[in-house]
Parts: C-alpha cells; structure tokens; sequence
C-alpha cells in the first residue's frame, strides 16, 4: 500500500458513493445531527437519523451501513444502539463507532468497550477519546484524528497530514468525519483504506473550504460546499499521506 493507493481509493470512493448514494444510518447525538446530515448529503450518500428503538433494526436493514455516535448517550439510546447492534451482526453488516466523550465518563467508557466487543470494523475518536479506550481488538482500525489523523491496523499505519485547524472550533468535525468514514467504509471493502482515504477526503475539503470562510460560523456552510466540489484533482493535488508498517 502506498500513499498513491490511497488517494486513488479516495477519488474511487467518492465517484461510487456519488452513483451509488449509500444509505448511511447515523444513531447519533443531538447536538450535530443536521451538520452530519447535511455533510453525508453534500458528499452524495443518503442519511438517515433516527434512534427509535422500535424503528432502528428496519433502518439498519435497510441500510448499507450504520455509524454509532456517543455523544448524547442516555437509556434509551443506549438501549437502541444495542438492538442496532445485534441487527447489524445478524445481517453481516459493517458498523463505525464514535465514543464521542468516553474520556469523560466511566458509564460511556464502560457502554463504548461493550460495543467494541461486538465487532465495528472501524473505531474512530479524537485523542483524548482514544487514549481512554487504549488498546482495540486486532480485526478493528482504529482512527485517532486531530491535527494529523493516524489510521492504524495489522502492524500499518497512515498518517494523513491533511484539514485546517477550523475544523476544531466548529462542533461536529469530528462526528461528521465518522460519518464520511462510514460512506467510505459502504463502498470500500479494506476498511483501513477507506477510513484513510476518508480522512483525506473531509481533510482536503476542509484545506479548500478555509479561504472561502471568514472563520467558524461560515466554516461549517465552506466544508460542506467543498464536500459537494471535492473531486480526483483536488485530493491528487493536495494529499499529504504517509505510511509505516511495524518492523519484524
Ligand atoms: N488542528 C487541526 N488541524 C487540521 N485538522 C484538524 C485539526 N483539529 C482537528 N482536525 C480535523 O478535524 C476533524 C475532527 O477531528 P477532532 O477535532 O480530533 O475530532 P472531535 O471533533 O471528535 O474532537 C478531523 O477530520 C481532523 O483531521
Ligand atoms: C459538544 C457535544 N456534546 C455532546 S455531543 C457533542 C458534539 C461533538 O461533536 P464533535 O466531537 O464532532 O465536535
Ligand atoms: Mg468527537
């Protein structure tokens, strides 16, 4: 693998999930679902949102794939995500985590390694999230994002250099970046490639989003706007990948 494969599952990913329109079901928090709505739309995937306990196993069957976010967790999310869950194993489906604020509470942090438990191919969290949930079980990537995203999986790992320090005084980056992962992780079956070629994705839209904003509040509206243009020049032009692999 090599910083040119990514980029080249990037500008693929993306012209499937613009024919192809993946139904991305996001059980997700309250404060971002709109953005991350808005930002799945923009990227040409088609969301869905609800947490109804007794509607969320028909959506994720009729879903490609399905993204659990932590971030307003309470009883009767948590009972949802669960039965979530358990529909998307019996169906064979591929699922994303975001344990959005684990770091902040010993209930999430407890609920997030239940979840992990049960199999998502990919773990994504900021740094602070991901040094509290240490260390994944071998057969999940694990995405630790920040200023430079580290994507790692079986000895690999990518670090894609890309994004604009913006992203982080505008809430639900993060969580919208779960999102594109998961569309990502919908038409890609190497679920380290695609978690890496979304990060580069939402990290180049967010580099030609910036000069078109005049700080967060226009920010937001830029990176979805770039979401929509992004196209194989762009990520060509302005990907910054590397990639090690584990001695021995
Ligand atoms: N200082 C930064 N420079 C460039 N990109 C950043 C920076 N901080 C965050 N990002 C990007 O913003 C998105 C959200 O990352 P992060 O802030 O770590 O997540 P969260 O919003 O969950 O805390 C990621 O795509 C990441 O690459
Ligand atoms: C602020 C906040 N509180 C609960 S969920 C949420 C949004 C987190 O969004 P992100 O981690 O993407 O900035
Ligand atoms: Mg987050």
């Amino acid at each position: 693998m090599t910083p040119a494969d990514i980029v080249e599952t990037a500008s693929r990913c993306l012209s499937e999930i613009r024919q192809r329109s993946p139904r991305v079901h996001c059980l997700t928090n309250t404060v971002v679902q709109k953005f991350m709505a808005d930002g799945l739309s923009a990227l040409g995937a088609h969301p869905s949102m609800t947490s109804s306990i007794d509607e969320v196993a028909s959506f994720v069957a009729r879903t490609d794939i399905m993204v659990i976010n932590l971030g307003t967790l309470d009883p009767a999310r948590r009972e949802s995500s669960g039965v979530a869950v358990a529909e998307a194993r019996r169906l064979g489906r591929r699922w994303v985590l975001d344990p959005v604020h684990c770091n902040l509470s010993d209930l999430r942090l407890a609920f997030a390694r239940e979840l992990i438990d049960a199999g998502p191919a990919v773990v994504r969290g900021n740094h602070a999230e991901m040094a509290a949930i240490s260390a994944l079980p071998d057969s999940i990537v694990r995405v630790e994002t920040g200023a430079r995203d580290t994507i790692g999986f079986g000895g690999a790992t990518i670090v894609v250099s890309n994004g604009h320090p913006l992203m982080a005084q505008v809430t639900g980056t993060g969580c919208l970046a779960g999102g594109v992962l998961a569309a990502f992780v919908a038409v890609e079956p190497d679920a380290m490639k695609a978690a890496a070629a979304a990060m580069t994705a939402i990290g180049v839209a967010a580099e030609l989003a910036a000069p078109f904003s005049r700080g967060p509040g226009t920010f937001g509206p830029a990176l979805l706007d770039a979401l929509a243009a992004l196209d194989a020049d762009a990520l060509q032009t302005h990907a910054r990948i590397d990639i090690s692999h584990a001695q021995g």
